[in-house]
C-alpha cells in the first residue's frame, strides 16, 4: 500500500477561527476519495494546504513524500479544480485549455477535445462571459484531461445540470479505469457521487469525523421506525444519532453495527429498518450538536 498524502496534526487558524484542528489522514495511490462535510467544515482549507496555496499553522503535510509548499516537483503532479478559480480577463476558453496543456505533463488533448465537444464549449468565448455551468465545464475538462497523479475537485460543478454532471461522473470512471490516479472529490451532492467513492473522509468543525472505506460504511448507521414502546425497548444500549416522534410512531437514527440478535428482534417486531445512505449518514452525524461520533 502506498500513501501519496500523509497529514499529521494539521491545524489552520485564522485569528480566532480554528478552521482545521489536529487533522490526521492518509491518501492512498490510485483511489477515489470523497472529502465531505457541511459548509464551513474546513474542506477547502485542507485542500488549499495540500496544494501549497496556504500554510498550516501547525502540523505536517507530505504529498508524494515531500512538503508541497513552493515545491514544483510536487505541484506539477497535482491538478486542483476549484469553483472560485480566477482567470486573466482576456482569457478565452481556448487560452485556458492551451495553458493547461502546457502545464500538465500527462495532458491528454484527445480527452480535452472530446469533453469540449460534449460540453459544447465555445472555444473563442472569453471565460468571464461564460455561464456558471460552462465555467464549471472548463474546470472539469482540465481536471480530467490533466491526468494528474493527484486530481482534486472542490465543488466542481456549480451551475451544471444533471445531464452534464452525469457526463462528468461517467467520464471520470471510464478514464480512471483506463488510467488509474488519485482523485479527491469534495461535494455537497453526496448521493450522486457515492457510487464513485472508494474511501470517504468526513470533516466536521475542522476535525475528521469518519475516515473509512466506502464499503465499510453500510453498517455505520440505521433508521428504525416503530411505536415508541417498541423502539425504546430496542435502543437502550445503542448510540442514538437523532430521534423524532410523530403521533404514535418514533423514528430513530442509531449508530451501527447491529448484532444478529438485534436484527432478529427487529424482524420479529416487524419494525421498519433501513441502512443510511452516505448522504443521510453525513447529514445526521454532522447535524448533531456535539458533532461527535462515539
Ligand atoms: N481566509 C479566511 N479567513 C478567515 N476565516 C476563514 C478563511 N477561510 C476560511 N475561513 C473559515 O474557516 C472555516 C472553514 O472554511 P472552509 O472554506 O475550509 O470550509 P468548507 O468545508 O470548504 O466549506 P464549504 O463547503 O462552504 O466550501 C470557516 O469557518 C471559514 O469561515
Amino acid at each position: 500500500m502506498h500513501n501519496i498524502v500523509e497529514v499529521k496534526g494539521l491545524t489552520k487558524k485564522y485569528s480566532d477561527v480554528t478552521a482545521v484542528n489536529q487533522v490526521e489522514f492518509q491518501i492512498e495511490k490510485d483511489k477515489i476519495y470523497g472529502l465531505l462535510g457541511k459548509n464551513g467544515a474546513g474542506k477547502t482549507t485542507i485542500m488549499q494546504m495540500l496544494t501549497g496555496q496556504i500554510f498550516p499553522s501547525h502540523g505536517e503535510i507530505k504529498v508524494f513524500g515531500e512538503s508541497p509548499i513552493e515545491n514544483q516537483v510536487v505541484l506539477n503532479q497535482i491538478c486542483f479544480i476549484k469553483e472560485s478559480q480566477k482567470y486573466p480577463d482576456v482569457f478565452r476558453v481556448i487560452d485556458v485549455i492551451e495553458t493547461a496543456a502546457s502545464i500538465f505533463p500527462n495532458w491528454d488533448q484527445e480527452v480535452a477535445d472530446q469533453l469540449l465537444e460534449e460540453f459544447r464549449l465555445p472555444l473563442k468565448k472569453r471565460m468571464k462571459k461564460l455561464s456558471r455551468g460552462m465555467f464549471s465545464s472548463v474546470g472539469i475538462t482540465i481536471g480530467l484531461a490533466s491526468r494528474a497523479p493527484l486530481t482534486i475537485f472542490d465543488e466542481p460543478y456549480l451551475g451544471l445540470d444533471a445531464v452534464a454532471r452525469n457526463l462528468f461522473y461517467n467520464y471520470l470512471l471510464e478514464d480512471y479505469s483506463a488510467h488509474p490516479r488519485t482523485v479527491i472529490l469534495s461535494t455537497h451532492l453526496i448521493d450522486e457521487v457515492s457510487k464513485l467513492l472508494e474511501h470517504v473522509i468526513v470533516i466536521d468543525q475542522g476535525e475528521v469525523l469518519i475516515d473509512e472505506e466506502t464499503d465499510q460504511l453500510h453498517d455505520y448507521g440505521y433508521t428504525l421506525t416503530g411505536t415508541k414502546k417498541q423502539i425504546e425497548s430496542l435502543i437502550k444500549e445503542k448510540n442514538i444519532i437523532t430521534k423524532s416522534t410523530l403521533g404514535t410512531l418514533t423514528s430513530v437514527t442509531i449508530k451501527g453495527p447491529l448484532s444478529k440478535k438485534e436484527k432478529e428482534q427487529i424482524q420479529e417486531l416487524n419494525l421498519d429498518l433501513h441502512t443510511l445512505s452516505l448522504q443521510q449518514l453525513v447529514v445526521s452525524l454532522t447535524s448533531r450538536k456535539d458533532g461527535e461520533l462515539k
